[in-house]
């Protein structure tokens, strides 16, 4: 696989990337049935996708619910750690996740998402909901990212969570149930891309301390309207099981 530029951005120069032989499984979203997409593309123009990153949740997450809202056909390319340092130089960029729209390679899972999240409407319904949905995932983002995921010293890496968890999970889950408030969903009368970024996030945060979000019943009844969404209650029961 080698990435080259060209005028519409990066390409992966690999075997044509509508192939899906590959690693991963070739997994199509499920169609939603209820609160379904908002703008859907002529099926004939539909783009050819491919979604790579290792075989965990994490940040492809996000990204992999909006497939399955969506219900677009992708490829869910999931690569071996033990592969990634000889995959890694052909990354433009270097990181993972990346999306492959057509052959042109999106890098940073946010943009991805964002970008996804449009084309499925679930961006927000105004350039006001817009700005507000991004800076719910921006907020949430901020606080995922002071996790050491990456630390391999178990201790230092338990007292980093226990730390976080303990003494600044708080203070973001009190600022996201007042910003929630009564509210069915976090921004404007819809669901949107950062109910989803909320429970994609909380998911993970609830794996490490279960008892995380008891004292808001109003963000874990968010996470339990964003999870009965039948695309995306099929896409939780049949996704790969991962720890994160
Ligand atoms: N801000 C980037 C972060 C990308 C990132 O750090 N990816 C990690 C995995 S979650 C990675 O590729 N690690 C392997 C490496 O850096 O070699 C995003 O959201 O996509």
């Amino acid at each position: 696989m080698q990435a080259v530029m060209g005028g519409g951005g990066f390409r992966i120069n690999s075997p044509c990337p509508r192939s899906t032989a590959s690693s991963g499984s070739a997994l199509g979203g499920t169609p939603a049935q209820q609160e379904g997409p908002r703008t859907a593309a002529p099926r004939s123009s539909m783009p050819q996708y491919k979604l790579t990153y290792f075989n965990l949740r994490g940040r492809a997450e996000i990204s992999r619910y909006l497939f399955a809202y969506s219900g677009k056909k992708y490829e869910d390319h999931r690569i071996e750690a033990a592969d990634w340092p000889k995959i890694k130089p052909t990354i433009p960029f270097g990181k993972l996740p990346i999306l492959e729209v057509d052959g042109v390679i999106i890098h940073q899972s946010l943009a991805m998402a964002r970008y996804l999240a449009r084309e499925a409407g679930l961006a927000g319904q105004t350039p006001v909901e817009q700005a507000l949905a991004d800076a719910i995932v921006d907020t949430i983002d901020d606080f995922m990212t002071l996790f050491p995921w990456a630390e391999k010293n178990q201790d230092v890496r338990k007292k980093a969570f226990d730390d976080i968890l303990t003494n600044k999970a708080p203070e973001l889950l009190k600022d996201l149930d007042t910003f929630l408030g009564d509210k069915k969903w976090l921004v404007g009368n819809s669901v949107s891309w950062a109910d989803f970024y909320w429970d994609v996030c909380s998911t993970t945060l609830l794996s490490c301390k279960p008892d995380l979000a008891d004292k808001y019943p109003r963000l874990l009844a968010l996470r339990e309207r964003v999870q009965a969404l039948p695309a995306i209650a099929a896409w939780i029961q049949k996704r790969p099981k991962s720890v994160m």
